[in-house]
């Protein structure tokens, strides 16, 4: 399968901040969702994949086309939702409507349309005007319909109202089976993580860790409750322990290692994906 976004030994410095080596792909009909510590370098990523800020080394091909080269055409493949727009602010839902639907060739109208609707933003006022979950919104409405291949979106819900997160999942959800497009975005809201991805990536201190399949990562990670004295030792598979339990990503090897030692755990079950995405994101 071809991919529609190569990431390839991509680094930058940015103030403190050492970004990379980063290698990434993103294949047609998948959700990746990028998570890190705040400051880690999310959305400098995907500035650097927008080439609005240069890289220094390395090279990010959206559909084989080099995002830094001459041929812009690649522009017209995907869209880039930022955190924070700068422009919008004079203009009002309908006037943005008009300017950005006649620069992309594919614009869904009844798209459009289903999203104000459903998301109840009033298109008569001002960008500047709008509270910031109803700019958020209105942001949406003007990417979805956009139908390119690759959707970028950076922390989409953030300012979003509980009933418009659920139905935002359930348009994104939909607008990805439209055909071959992928959705890579970053996120801080675990219920939209475990909703929508179907790969979690974790990016700690500029450094991009494996890609994860959620599935797995979460029938990978669980908990023993334990109520005997556990070797002082490092158990293999454990990522954490209390006096009281024993926290393991390899089960497999930490059960036998426990059976062969005679421990018995008297319930054992999964973690949570904010469980894991913590120890992810925080691990040393
Ligand atoms: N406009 C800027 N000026 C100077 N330094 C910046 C700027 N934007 C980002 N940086 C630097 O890049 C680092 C990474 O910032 P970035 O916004 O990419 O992090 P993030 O992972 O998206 O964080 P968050 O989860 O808080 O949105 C920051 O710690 C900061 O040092």
């Amino acid at each position: 399968m071809t991919s529609l976004l190569k990431i390839m030994d991509v680094e930058k410095n940015v103030d403190t901040l050492h970004l990379g080596p980063i290698h990434l792909t993103i294949e047609p009909g998948t959700i990746t969702t990028m998570v890190g510590a705040n400051g880690a370098g999310k959305s400098t990523l995907f500035k650097l994949i927008m080439n609005l800020v240069k890289r220094d080394t390395g090279s990010i091909q959206l559909l084989d086309i080099e995002t830094n080269g001459s041929d812009e055409s690649w522009k017209q493949h995907i869209t880039y939702q930022a955190q924070t727009v700068i422009g919008w602010e004079p203009f009002t839902g309908t006037k943005l409507k008009d300017f950005i639907s006649s620069l992309y060739p594919h614009w869904n109208e009844a798209l459009f349309q289903k999203i104000v609707d459903l998301l109840q933003i009033p298109l008569d006022e001002r960008f500047a005007k709008l509270s910031q979950g109803n700019q958020q919104k209105l942001q949406l409405a003007l990417a979805l319909p956009r139908n390119t291949p690759l959707l970028l979106l950076d922390e989409p819900t953030s300012f979003l109202d509980i009933p418009a997160k659920q139905k935002l999942m359930n348009l994104l959800v939909e607008w990805m089976e439209q055909g071959d497009r992928a959705i890579f975005m970053t996120s801080h809201q675990s219920a939209d993580i475990m909703k929508l991805s179907d790969y979690i990536v974790v990016l700690r201190n500029g450094k991009l860790m494996n890609k994860f399949e959620k599935e797995s990562l979460i029938h990978r990670h669980r908990r023993y409750w334990i109520s005997e004295q556990l070797p002082e030792e490092g158990i293999p598979g454990e990522i954490g322990r209390s006096t009281r339990y024993l926290v393991s990503n390899a089960p497999e090897q930490t059960e036998s290692f426990l059976q062969q030692e005679q421990i018995t755990w008297t319930q054992q079950e999964s973690l949570d994906l904010e469980e894991i995405l913590t120890q992810l994101i925080e691990r040393r």
